[in-house]
């Protein structure tokens, strides 16, 4: 008889993390796993904690407490692993308006270790699935928001990380990016890649999540599986949860 194969680390995982902002608890006390090939959505109203969350998870922001560890190993103590296994798209997409959307892509890649041939199969493809490829040699400070946004995703993709962190990523986006959105993260979470995005849009999270997480001043007040019919029981949690006074 074989033996049991050794479980997999999760992808992610958060224990008990918690950060102060500008003098004020913006997270705290949050634990979360995130397994392999799952994608979770994040919600919250303004100011609840998700983007201090997805910061901290990409690296960008440092807890004051608790562990952040990443396909099993602490990650405040292998700062590289961010870089190799992380991909993330912040809040507004940090471009520089100088560069052409190749020579983002291309300085993306180089900084995760990219060159050549990898780099320019890699570049190559994200060009054409982010339909890009017609504005390749546009600067980034002319293009319109939705493809800023676009270029941003590229950037994250563009090393195929094991975690995808994105931050509002359907923002600014026209009805047909966002509908090419749902299939890209789907096809990349049946692929393997862990996503989690933080949104407003309670449409999307119904769409593309099998996972839903919703913070709330800071705490996690509820993590459970969604499945795709049940878009009305979590419209209502999020409001139970929103319109909570505080204890
Ligand atoms: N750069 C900053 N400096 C100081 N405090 C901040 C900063 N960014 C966020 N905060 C504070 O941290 C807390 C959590 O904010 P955060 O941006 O994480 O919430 P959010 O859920 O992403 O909100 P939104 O939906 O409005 O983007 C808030 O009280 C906010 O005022």
């Amino acid at each position: 008889m074989n033996a049991p194969k050794p479980a997999l680390p999760p992808v992610l995982q958060l224990e008990r993390v918690a950060r102060r902002r500008a003098g004020r608890s913006a997270v705290s006390n949050l634990s979360l796993r995130l397994d392999a090939g799952q994608v979770l959505g994040l919600l919250g109203v303004n100011g609840a904690g998700k983007s201090t969350t997805l910061a901290m998870i990409a690296g960008a922001l440092r807890p004051d407490r608790g562990t952040i560890s990443l396909l099993g190993k602490d990650f405040l103590e292998h700062p590289e692993l961010a870089r190799q296994a992380i991909g993330w798209l912040p809040e507004a997409a940090p471009l520089w308006p100088e560069l052409t959307v190749r020579e983002h892509l291309n300085a993306h890649g180089r900084l995760r270790g990219l060159s050549g041939a990898r780099l320019d199969q890699a570049r190559d493809a994200v060009l054409e699935r982010l339909e890009l490829k017609d504005l390749a040699r546009r600067l980034a400070g002319v293009l319109s928001q939705g493809q800023r946004q676009r270029l941003g995703l590229a950037c994250a993709l563009l090393h195929r990380p094991a975690l995808l962190v994105l931050d509002e990523p359907a923002n600014a986006l026209d009805p047909v990016q966002v509908v090419a959105l749902r299939a890209l993260l789907r096809e990349l979470a049946a692929g393997g890649t862990s996503v989690i995005l933080s949104t407003h849009q309670l449409p999307e999270v119904t769409a593309v999540c099998d996972r839903v997480a919703i913070l709330h001043e800071g705490m996690l007040r509820y993590d459970a599986p969604l499945a795709a019919d049940q878009h009305d029981a979590l419209e209502k949690t999020f409001f139970n949860i929103a319109m909570a006074k505080a204890a």
